[in-house]
């Protein structure tokens, strides 16, 4: 089996003419966690807008555990295996947490017969959602709604979770509660996570590699223990 989950080449993207992401290429491995960091603007979202198939790259291709993606629309990238979490977490704020559940597995195609278990499955990495399962998400806490947006993209299973800036508006202990047993699906199922954090502290102690961004471009790549030198984080920044 292909255990590289996700291999980018070359990727250029931009918006009306202006390129954002320039010739960027990066590949990550099945049960890896890598954390891609750099400034306001610098085009980590746009990255992962085109890894999700939400924004066409101008250039450039990508695989899924080896296989090229029919087109790069998010239906065909998660049929391939690949759930974003976006930044702002994107719930419905007039929809229960059931029914944004049912709505998920419902546009994934999940048989009726399945979505129990794929509940259950979701319910078990994030407990605490039981607590309010039937509130609407507008009235949930940021934490609260993090922990549905991100446990509505593992109910289709997915073998690569792209996660924008889990940590924005969480304590740094709500944000290690949260973020701890997504860590550990990578041991049970093998899931690979490229996380987009500012929370530094937090992402490197869960990541086995760093990315660097600026300008569209990487400029570092190494392990978290590389960048404890906080001036090296700084200059890098
Ligand atoms: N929909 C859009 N239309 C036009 N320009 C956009 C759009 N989305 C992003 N941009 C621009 O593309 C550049 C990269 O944005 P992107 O959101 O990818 O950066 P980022 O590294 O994720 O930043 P942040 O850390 O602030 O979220 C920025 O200059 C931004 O203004």
């Amino acid at each position: 089996m292909n255990d590289t989950a996700i291999q980018a080449l070359g990727l250029s993207a931009g918006y009306g003419g202006r390129e954002v992401l320039q010739d960027v290429s990066l590949s990550l491995k099945a049960g890896e966690i890598l954390c891609l960091i750099g400034h306001n603007g610098a085009g980590k979202s746009t990255l992962l807008r085109v890894l999700f198939g939400l924004h066409r790259p101008s250039a450039g291709n990508m695989r899924v555990f080896g296989q090229m993606p029919a087109n790069y629309t998010p239906a065909a990238l998660g049929a391939a295996g690949v759930a974003l979490v976006p930044e702002g977490r994107g719930v419905f704020p007039d929809l229960t947490v059931d029914e944004i559940f049912g709505l998920a597995l419902w546009s994934a195609g999940v048989a009726k017969s399945a979505q129990r278990e794929r509940i259950e499955e979701v319910l078990e990495v994030l407990p605490r959602i039981r607590e309010f399962r039937t509130r609407r998400a507008g009235t949930l806490s940021g934490g609260q709604q993090q922990m549905v947006s991100i446990g509505r993209a593992l109910l289709t299973r997915p073998k690569v979770l792209l996660l924008d800036e889990p940590s924005i508006g969480l304590a740094p202990k709500l944000f290690q509660d949260l973020i701890r047993p997504i860590a550990t699906l990578r041991e049970t199922r093998g899931m690979a996570i490229l996380l987009v954090e500012q929370n530094v502290r937090e992402a490197f102690a869960i990541s086995d590699r760093v990315l660097v961004m600026r300008s569209g471009k990487f400029i570092f790549e190494g392990a978290p223990s590389d960048l404890d030198d906080h001036a090296k984080l700084m200059e890098l920044f």
